[in-house]
């Protein structure tokens, strides 16, 4: 039993042993579980302690980036914004004061919009700057005023004052001076911004209306609404601004209404008022308004001020300062001085058509463009055709005559081709404005369509006539045209004949009452001419355009009712008198630069008033022509200019030029060429010189360069027809003041010339009668110049011989045509002449030919000149009159060439 007790005692040892062990095992790796379980946790609770950190990290990391984009895109619409703000407020609608200044819009660009100040963002734009530094972007806060609408301002007066200063100065510096008017309305004397403005009165730009003016001035505000809309934009445009953007035509100007409180409106007052808010801005009819109810309207921008906010209807804003005083008032002082100065002409370029459209018109029928515009902004036009055929033009010194015509000839020229359009210009007054049309030394360009300008042609009536019989041949030449076509008018011409050269031509002659001034051949024979002109030139196309200064010029009409009767349109300049009708006195309250056009012979109902654009200063004039010049036709030439002051040579004359001498013998009837004579052409006088009885020139006065200048141009011309060798020119002179000229002949002539002085002119004479020989020989050609002959008279008196040196003379002149020796000879006086040929009482046929220069026409009468009281001849400087009496009915008035050298 024991045994069995102490072996169950060991085993139970045993097996506690064993537990034992078992579970030290098992606590010992329970407790390094344990360890590493502790190890973990202070690990993971290490590791979560460290994530936060990197969350937050990376949260902040990614709202930085979000806030830069944000803020640069922030920056950049505001950059374009600002940028939007300023194409929209342009120049002086947007500028900081201390750099402003007006800039004008041009009339086909809007007006824009005004700045008032910036808008406050909640949340400021930025942007960096190149070091890293902050820029800030500020967006100016606009409001719409000119061609855009009403202002209604409320709050804070100071601050309000400030808003309208600045829309009133923005608004001034945007359009052009003048174009916009200013009423205020002020009952309790506010100022309200307005009162910086004041030098604008003296320009009657800026107007008040007193107390209990409200109602007026709104019923004047509509008027003028309903007034625009029938007349103006007449239905054809939505509004001013639409037509002037395609036009370029502003008519009327922006009025402006500042309302600045008053009493409460009446029913008839808040109705008129509704209706300036609706229709208004379409007229530039515009409100700002403090303390007036404005009623709501997509045009009303509502500016709210306070203390220390502004809103533009709902934007925040901050204000910017007012503009400084100085500024306003200097602006509006220079304003109204510019407009005081008169109004601004419209440019020249209004009265053409675009590049592209120039040379399109067809004058078939007639001549039809634009001289100006009208008061509602239309274009005046003026046309000649069938009806009204021809035009005067009146108008005192100084009024714009010379620019009218440039105005009108430029929007003429630039409409019609030169083939279908020609002018003949001609300026009696003194003055060369008209020679541009001409080509000059300064500027080789003129205008295609002229084919002559006369200039300085005060003393040279003769050359307004022989305009008008140059006229009068033109159309003498299209009448037969027309009957051989069996059609009467120049539209039918044209088209039966539709490649002849019919081009319809415009006469003008300024100052034309000196054409037919005196009781005198020329005034005679040019008023004929007119009156012939004026009555069938209009079915031919020859339309003549008169101009006067002067009420005498349209008194020499007067007289001839049937004349002035086809002038049927009428301009008037300024107080122009006699122009119009009896009873039609517009033209005595024509403002400055304006013209009435009357196409109705001056009939009041016919009145039409233009403000005539400048036209005539020099680079608005050279423009138009250098552009038509370039477009001219490659055969186009130049036009004639005649220049009364001018002295014309001779190696031009295209009559000298066409000279030349025949290959073999001797010409026929050689030409001594002896000046210019007054006509369209520049032709020579030309004295024939063949083998007949007579054929000698006789030079009458005592003026020494004339008469040189006439044997000059007579000896060198004749020269030209003979080879060298083939003639004889004798040259004496007996004057010594004519030595110069003489000698520097002699030395041209070289070898065909012979000298003869006081001594030997006898010799001369005796050798060349003995010479002559019987009726029929024909020796070499020989001519006699004998300058300043009468001074020879002693010594020619005197016997050589059988005879003495005068009977000698005589006889050559007698009898040396016949033989080819002709005289051209220069007395100083017509009884010496006639001294010189026997006496008082002798025969003059032998002279067959002269040209007289101061001599008065009473001297010329008798067997000089047929009639009996001579030719009608009032000597003046440079010009002689020429009488041929084997081809002249009448005297020529010539101009002789200056001296060759
Ligand atoms: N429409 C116009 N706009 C601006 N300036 C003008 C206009 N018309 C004329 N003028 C200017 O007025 C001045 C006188 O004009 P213009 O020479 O045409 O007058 P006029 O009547 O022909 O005078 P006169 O007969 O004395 O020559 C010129 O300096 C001219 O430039």
């Amino acid at each position: 039993m024991a045994d069995r007790r102490n072996q169950l005692v060991a085993r139970v040892r045993e097996l506690l042993a064993e537990a034992l062990g078992a579970s030290r095992n098992r606590s010992a790796e329970a407790q390094t579980a344990l360890a590493a379980a502790r190890q973990r946790a202070v690990r993971i609770r290490r590791a979560a302690a460290g994530v936060p950190e990197r969350v937050g990290a990376e949260r902040d990391r990614r709202l930085t980036e979000i806030e830069t984009g944000h803020a640069a895109r922030l920056a950049e619409l505001m950059r374009r914004a600002a940028e939007a703000a300023a194409r929209e407020a342009p120049g002086a609608g947007s500028a900081g004061w201390s750099t402003w200044q007006p800039t004008p819009a041009e009339r086909a660009e809007p007006p824009g919009m005004a700045r008032v100040g910036t808008l406050r963002l909640p949340e400021q734009g930025h942007r960096q700057g190149p070091r890293g530094d902050i820029v800030a972007e500020p967006v100016p806060a606009l409001v719409t005023l000119l061609d855009g609408g009403h202002v209604a301002l409320d709050g804070d007066p100071e601050g309000c004052a400030a808003v309208v200063s600045a829309l009133l100065l923005r608004s001034l510096g945007r359009a052009a001076p003048g174009s916009v008017r200013l009423i205020g309305y002020d009952p309790d004397h506010l100022g309200g911004g307005l009162a910086g403005f004041a030098p604008l009165g003296t320009a009657g730009l800026l107007t008040f209306v007193g107390p209990g003016g409200l109602g007026g001035l709104l019923d004047d505000l509509v008027e003028q609404i309903r007034r625009i809309n029938e007349t103006v934009l007449a239905g054809e445009y939505a509004s001013l601004r639409e037509l002037a953007a395609t036009t370029g035509r502003r008519p009327e100007p922006w009025r402006v209404a500042v309302l600045l409180g008053g009493d409460e409106l009446s029913r008839h007052e808040r109705g008129q008022l509704d209706r300036v808010v609706r229709a208004g801005a379409a007229c530039g009819v515009h409100l700002i308004v403090r303390g007036v109810p404005l009623p709501d309207d997509p045009t009303v921008t509502r500016v709210r001020v306070t203390a220390d906010s502004a809103h533009v209807d709902t934007l925040p804003v901050r204000l910017d300062p007012p503009p400084p005083a100085a500024l306003v008032t200097e602006t509006c002082r220079r304003i109204a001085s510019v407009v005081s100065a008169g109004p601004a002409p419209t440019p020249f370029t209004d009265l053409l058509p675009p590049p592209e459209q120039m040379w399109r018109e067809d004058s078939a029928t007639g001549l039809t463009a634009p001289i100006g515009e009208g008061p509602q902004g239309r274009p005046v036009l003026l046309t000649l055709g069938d009806y009204p055929p021809h035009a005067l033009i009146g108008g005192p010194s100084g009024t714009g005559k010379t620019n009218l015509i440039f105005a009108w000839i430029g929007a003429l020229a630039a409409r019609y081709s030169p083939g279908e359009l020609e002018f003949y210009l001609l300026d009696f007054k003194e003055g060369v404005s008209f020679a541009r049309f001409a080509q000059g030394r300064r500027d080789p360009s003129w205008l295609p369509h002229m084919r002559l300008v006369g200039i300085n042609v005060n003393t040279d009536r003769e050359f307004g006539l022989a305009l008008l019989r140059f006229l009068a041949e033109e159309l003498r030449r299209r009448a037969d045209a027309a009957k051989k076509h069996e059609v009467t008018k120049l539209a039918e011409l044209r088209a039966v004949d539709p490649t002849g050269h019919w081009p319809r031509i415009v006469a003008v002659v300024d100052e034309f009452q000196m054409l037919l001034a005196g009781r005198d051949a020329v005034a005679r024979e040019a008023a004929d001419l007119l009156e012939d002109l004026a009555r069938r030139g209009r079915s031919q196309g020859i339309h003549l355009v008169l101009a006067s200064q002067d009420v005498r010029g349209i008194e020499a009409l007067w007289g001839r009712p049937a004349l002035v009767a086809q002038f049927t349109l009428r301009i008037a300049l300024p107080k122009a008198l006699r122009i119009l009708a009896e009873r039609n006195d517009a033209a005595q309250s024509l403002p400055k630069f304006h013209a009435v056009v009357n196409a109705e012979s001056g009939l009041p109902e016919g009145n039409q008033v233009a403000r005539i654009p400048s036209a005539s200063d020099w680079e608005t004039w050279s423009e138009l022509q250098h552009r038509l010049w370039r477009m001219r036709p490659a055969e186009a030439a130049p036009a004639r200019l005649f220049d009364g002051d001018a002295i014309p040579r001779l190696a031009d004359a295209p009559d000298f030029r066409a000279l030349h001498a025949p290959e073999v013998g001797t010409p026929r009837g050689p030409i001594a060429l002896l000046g210019e004579i007054i006509d369209v052409q520049a032709r020579s006088a030309a004295l024939r010189l063949p083998r007949a009885p007579g054929r000698n020139l006789a030079v009458l006065g005592t003026r020494v360069d004339e008469a040189c200048a006439v044997l000059d141009a007579a000896a060198r011309s004749l020269a030209r027809q003979h080879r060298p060798g083939s003639a004889r020119f004798s040259i004496a002179c007996l004057d010594p003041d004519a030595d110069p000229a003489a000698r520097a002949l002699y030395e041209e002539l070289a070898d065909d010339a012979a000298w003869y002085d006081e001594e030997s002119v006898t010799e001369l004479m005796a050798e060349t009668a003995d010479g002559l020989g019987g009726p029929g020989a024909t020796g070499t050609p020989h001519y006699l110049l004998l300058f300043a002959v009468d001074a020879a008279a002693g010594a020619l008196a005197a016997r050589v011989g059988r005879a003495s040196g005068l009977e000698h003379l005589r006889r050559i002149l007698h009898d040396g045509p016949e033989r080819r020796t002709h005289v051209l000879a220069w007395w100083r006086g017509v009884a010496r002449m006639r001294a010189d040929l026997g006496g008082a009482g002798a025969r003059t046929d032998q002279i067959g030919a002269w040209v007289a220069l101061d001599i008065h026409g009473g001297e010329l009468s008798g067997a000089l000149y047929p009639g009996t009281s001579g030719p009608d001849w009032y000597p003046r400087p440079w010009r002689g009159l020429f009488f041929d009496r084997a081809v002249h009915r009448t005297g020529q008035t010539i101009i002789p060439y200056g001296p060759s050298r």
